[in-house]
């Protein structure tokens, strides 16, 4: 069907179409991540039929938690997390290899506070995570779509944006970092317009760098090139 068809027969009623952020690659694991997941998923995979979360059954404590949506091969969400013992993190990926190579980290990072999906995202924040559970969300270098024409594809969206806010805590932050000028320029008009939120730069625009960030090699590269970042946090308030 093509995509005008497609916005038809949504325009009738008839199917519910959902532009995704992300296309699934079926790339293979290798046998480091498939032993990985073998062993650590029992103890540290969620699913989305799991339903609703009990975060303190889920990590036997409460504590303040952190979601991280895209994480890759999830070097700075195990690094963020061996950083903060005292924080629970969870981690969402559709790629398997980068859930298979996140484990991989984690184990021998020894981590216990770290809990991940395979799925996507918009799902597992609509129906696993309770309203206010949240203190941080952080999106880093989400897949920038560069062609105009996808953009309707980009994570960061009005409607997105909106279904995460109530997932946080009054106060929690959205952390959002691109090396794509147009996306931040994109994510800095999306937030700025959405209602309830709080710029937390001092010029309404971004942030320098924060620390906690961990700094990555293809990050690294860029310095070295002289590509920017671009960082933006907001806060709930409302
Ligand atoms: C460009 S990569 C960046 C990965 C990592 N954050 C980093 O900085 O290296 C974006 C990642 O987001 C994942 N992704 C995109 N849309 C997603 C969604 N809706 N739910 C979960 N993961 C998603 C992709 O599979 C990809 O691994």
């Amino acid at each position: 069907m093509s995509d005008s068809n497609l916005e038809q027969a949504q325009a009738d009623g008839k199917y519910i179409r959902t532009v995704r952020s992300f296309v699934k690659r079926e790339g293979r694991l290798t046998k480091g991540q498939a032993a990985a997941l073998e062993r650590s998923w029992p103890t540290m995979g969620l699913t989305h039929q799991q339903g609703l979360l009990d975060l303190t059954q889920v990590f036997g404590r409460t504590a303040p938690t952190v979601l991280e949506i895209g994480f890759g091969m999830g070097k700075s969400l195990v690094a963020m997390a061996a950083a903060a013992p005292e924080k629970n993190f969870i981690g969402i990926e559709v790629h398997r290899p980068g859930v298979g190579a996140c484990l991989m980290e984690a184990e021998t990072a020894g981590l216990t506070n770290l809990r991940v999906y395979e799925h996507d995202a918009v799902e597992v924040l609509r129906d696993c995570i309770a309203d206010g559970a949240l203190d941080t969300v952080q999106v880093f270098f989400p897949d920038p779509w560069h062609k105009k024409r996808h953009h309707k594809r980009r994570l960061i969206q009005p409607a997105f944006v909106e279904a995460l806010r109530p997932k946080l805590a009054l106060g929690g932050v959205l952390h959002l970092a691109t090396d794509w000028e147009n996306y931040a320029e994109h994510m800095l008009e999306v937030m700025s317009g959405a209602a309830n939120w709080r710029n937390l730069a001092e010029d309404q625009g971004y942030i320098p760098r924060p620390s906690e960030r961990p700094l990555t090699k293809f990050e690294q590269r860029g310095e070295r090139l002289g590509h920017g970042v671009w960082d933006l946090k907001f806060s709930r308030i409302g």
